[in-house]
């Protein structure tokens, strides 16, 4: 709940089609003055994020927001305030940017970041902003090795950089083979390969990371050594667990009826929002979804979509 001291703000991602988003250097005679942060400002009195969000873009950019969609919420602790930072990506505006508070600007990728130094709170938020929009889970009945391969390969020639191995029908051995052969045919895709479950094959085959499943998050008391990190959740508790665990991103699932969990209740996009509402981590909308669903599953605050089928 909002303690006293609990400065309310909301924070703009604004993004262009080639990913590329706006960062601003604060200017003079603010907290921080230097530091480079994501366009925005404190939330006022009676104002909702949205609200507050359209004010200070319009007050510091000169932009008339027309799309934005909630994506994280983070608190942090700065020795003047506390502060809870709602962020949302931006994708549309109208208008030429222009720095009212004199402020310089500088469009940067995730991967490339050319300017500093960041607001501390930002840090992690760089982190989430290099995760794609869809994560591409194998199809866990297969055991045709050569037939799955064929269709991760079609998968990553389809764009695709984020990639689950989940083979939970295959024997030790076909799984050690099977993720040895798919993650060199990932890597000719420069594709993110996060092996699910096992930690120990993950960190021996040098995978980019490994997609804990929700015992996992009850049993494990820290988070694997591995540079990428998810993680399965279905309910409040998990996400809980997940962000305690220091996760990298989570998936919540299943938001639609699916053929893989034929009897588990689906959440449903309202129940889906509620959940991950003030949550610090980016969320992949699980479960019954298509590429199509994107546009929906961002404006319930999803990060992206994943899919167990072909893409
Ligand atoms: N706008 C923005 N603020 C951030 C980010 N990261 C972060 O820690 N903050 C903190 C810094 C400040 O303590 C607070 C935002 O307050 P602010 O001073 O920018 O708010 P404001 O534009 O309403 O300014 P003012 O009217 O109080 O001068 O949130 C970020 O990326 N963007």
């Amino acid at each position: 709940m909002a303690g006293p001291s609990l400065v309310e703000v909301a924070a703009a991602v604004l993004i262009r089609p080639d990913d590329s988003f706006l960062l601003a250097c604060r200017p003079d005679g603010k907290p921080y003055a230097g530091y480079w942060e994501f366009p925005g400002g404190k939330i006022e009195t009676g104002e909702s994020p949205l609200q507050a969000l359209a004010r200070e873009l319009d007050e510091e950019l000169g932009i008339t927001v027309r799309q934005a969609t909630p994506w994280l919420t983070r608190t942090f602790s700065y020795p003047h305030a506390t502060v809870r930072l709602r962020f949302y990506r931006v994708t549309d505006w109208h208008g030429e940017l222009t720095p009212r508070e004199r402020q310089q600007f500088a469009w940067q990728t995730a991967e490339n970041i050319t300017v500093s130094p960041l607001l501390p709170a930002n840090t992690p938020i760089l982190r989430s902003l290099a995760l794609p929009s869809i994560y591409a889970v194998t199809r866990t009945v297969e055991t045709d090795i050569e037939a799955s391969l064929l269709s991760i390969g079609q998968t990553l020639g389809n764009g695709v950089k984020l990639l689950q191995i989940r083979q939970k029908a295959m024997s030790h051995d076909q799984l050690e083979h099977f993720s040895r052969t798919a993650l060199q045919l990932a890597r000719s895709y420069q594709a993110t390969v996060l092996i699910n479950e096992n930690i120990p094959l993950a960190q021996t085959l040098q995978a980019d990371g490994v997609h804990l499943t929700a015992a996992q998050l009850r049993s494990l008391h820290s988070r694997p050594a591995v540079n990428w990190c998810g993680a399965s959740c279905h309910n409040e508790q998990e996400l809980q667990r997940a962000e305690r665990l220091g996760v990298d991103f989570v998936t919540l699932s299943p938001v639609q009826p699916t053929l893989s969990h034929p009897g588990a209740a689906a959440l449903g996009w309202k129940e889906f929002a509620a959940l991950i509402r003030d949550y610090p981590l980016p969320v992949y909308a699980l479960g019954g979804l298509l590429p199509a669903d994107l546009e929906t599953a961002r404006e319930y605050g999803a990060h992206g979509i994943a899919m167990m089928r072909s893409i």
